[in-house]
C-alpha cells in the first residue's frame, strides 16, 4: 500500500513564501513514494487540530510555516503521544530552529531532504501543561500586551536597545525569581530570561556555545536588573557581542527548572503568547520528537 503523508502548511507566512512552491513540494512527495493530503490552516491553532487529527492515520506529517506553525505541530504531536516522523519546511522569517538543525534555507531542498533523510530525535521543552519546539522566554517585551507581536526577530539586539533607551534604570521591569535546576538555586531580579533548544534565537546567536539539540539540556540564559548605570552599560556591551563575560548574565545549561516568581509573569513560547504563571516548571523531553533530517546530522 501506498505510503500516506499529511501536508500542513500555513499559506500566510512568511508573505505567503509556499506559493511558488507548492507544486514542486507536492511533486516531489508523490515521486517519493507518498499519497498527499495537503491542509492550508485557516487561522491559528488550526495546525494543531490537524496534527492531532492525522496523527495516528499517516507515516509521515509534513509542516511549512513560521515559529507559531512549528510550535502547534511540535505541540500536538506531543500531546497525543505519537511517535509519527515531522518533516519541516521553514517558511518564516528568522528560522532559528531549522538553522540550528542546518535545515536547508530552499524549500523544494527541504522537501527533498525529508524524502531522503533520516530520523533525528530532536529534544522538546515542555512547560508546565504545555510543550514548546525551541523557545520560552519572559521579560521585556515579552510583557507588552498580547495584543502586539510576539515577533523573536532580533530578541537580545532588541533587548540591548531597549536598555540604551531607557531613560530610568526603574523604567526597566523586572521580576523577583527563584530558579532551582539540578545544580542550584539562583535567586535575583531579573529582567529577562530565556530557556532554548537553539544556536540561534531571533536570529541572534546563543550566548551559550556548543548548543546540542538532542542532549535533554536546555540553554538558559537570565539577565539581572542592573542597579546602576555601568552595570547597565556592562550588560548592553554584552549582548552586542554576544558574549557573557559578566556577573549580571546567567548562562548555563540545564535539564529541568522551576521557576517561582512574586507576581504573573508572562512568557513566550516560540513567539507566541504561553500564558503569564507565577510558578512554572519547565522540562526537558530529551528526544521526544521524531524529525525527518539529512542523514549526516
Ligand atoms: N489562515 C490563517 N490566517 C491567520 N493566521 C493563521 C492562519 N494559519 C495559521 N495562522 C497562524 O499564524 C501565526 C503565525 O504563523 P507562522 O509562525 O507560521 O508564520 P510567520 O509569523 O510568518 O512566521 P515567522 O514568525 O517565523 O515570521 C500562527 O499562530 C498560526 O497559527
Amino acid at each position: 500500500m501506498e505510503k500516506k503523508l499529511v501536508f500542513i502548511f500555513n499559506p500566510k507566512a512568511g508573505k505567503g513564501k509556499i506559493k511558488t512552491s507548492l507544486m514542486e513540494i507536492v511533486d516531489i512527495f508523490n515521486k517519493g513514494g507518498y499519497e498527499v493530503i495537503i491542509r492550508a490552516t485557516q487561522a491559528p491553532r488550526d495546525a494543531y487540530e490537524q496534527v492531532k487529527k492525522y496523527a495516528d492515520q499517516v507515516d509521515l506529517i509534513v509542516c511549512s510555516g513560521g515559529d507559531g506553525t512549528l510550535d502547534e505541530v511540535v505541540t500536538g504531536i506531543t500531546e497525543v503521544g505519537s511517535n509519527v516522523p515531522i518533516g519541516y519546511i521553514p517558511a518564516g522569517s528568522t528560522n532559528d530552529f531549522a538553522n540550528s538543525l542546518f535545515m536547508p534555507k530552499n524549500m523544494l531542498d527541504a522537501a527533498s531532504m525529508i524524502m531522503d533523510g533520516e530520523i533525528y530525535k530532536c529534544d522538546v521543552g515542555r512547560f508546565n501543561h504545555q510543550t514548546f519546539a525551541y523557545v520560552a522566554a519572559f521579560g521585556l517585551f515579552t510583557d507588552v500586551s498580547y495584543e502586539t507581536s510576539q515577533d523573536l526577530k532580533n530578541i537580545l539586539g532588541h533587548l540591548a536597545y531597549v536598555l540604551e533607551g531607557a531613560k530610568r534604570l526603574l523604567d526597566i521591569k523586572s521580576y523577583h525569581m527563584k530558579v532551582v535546576t539540578e545544580s542550584g538555586v539562583i535567586e535575583d531580579n531579573f529582567i529577562y530570561g530565556m530557556v532554548t533548544n537553539s544556536r540561534s534565537v531571533g536570529g541572534f546567536k546563543n550566548l551559550t556555545k556548543d548548543v546540542v539539540m538532542n542532549d535533554g539540556l536546555f540553554e538558559v540564559t537570565l539577565i539581572v536588573q542592573p542597579k546602576n548605570p555601568l552595570e547597565m552599560q556592562e550588560i548592553i556591551r554584552n549582548l552586542l557581542s554576544m558574549e557573557d563575560n559578566s556577573d549580571l548574565i546567567y548562562s548555563f545549561k540545564a535539564r529541568k527548572l522551576t521557576i517561582e516568581a512574586d507576581e504573573a509573569v508572562a512568557w513566550t513560547l516560540d513567539g507566541e503568547y504561553g500564558g503569564s504563571p507565577e510558578v512554572v516548571e519547565i522540562e526537558n523531553l530529551k528526544q521526544a520528537l521524531n524529525l525527518r533530517l539529512r542523514s549526516a546530522q
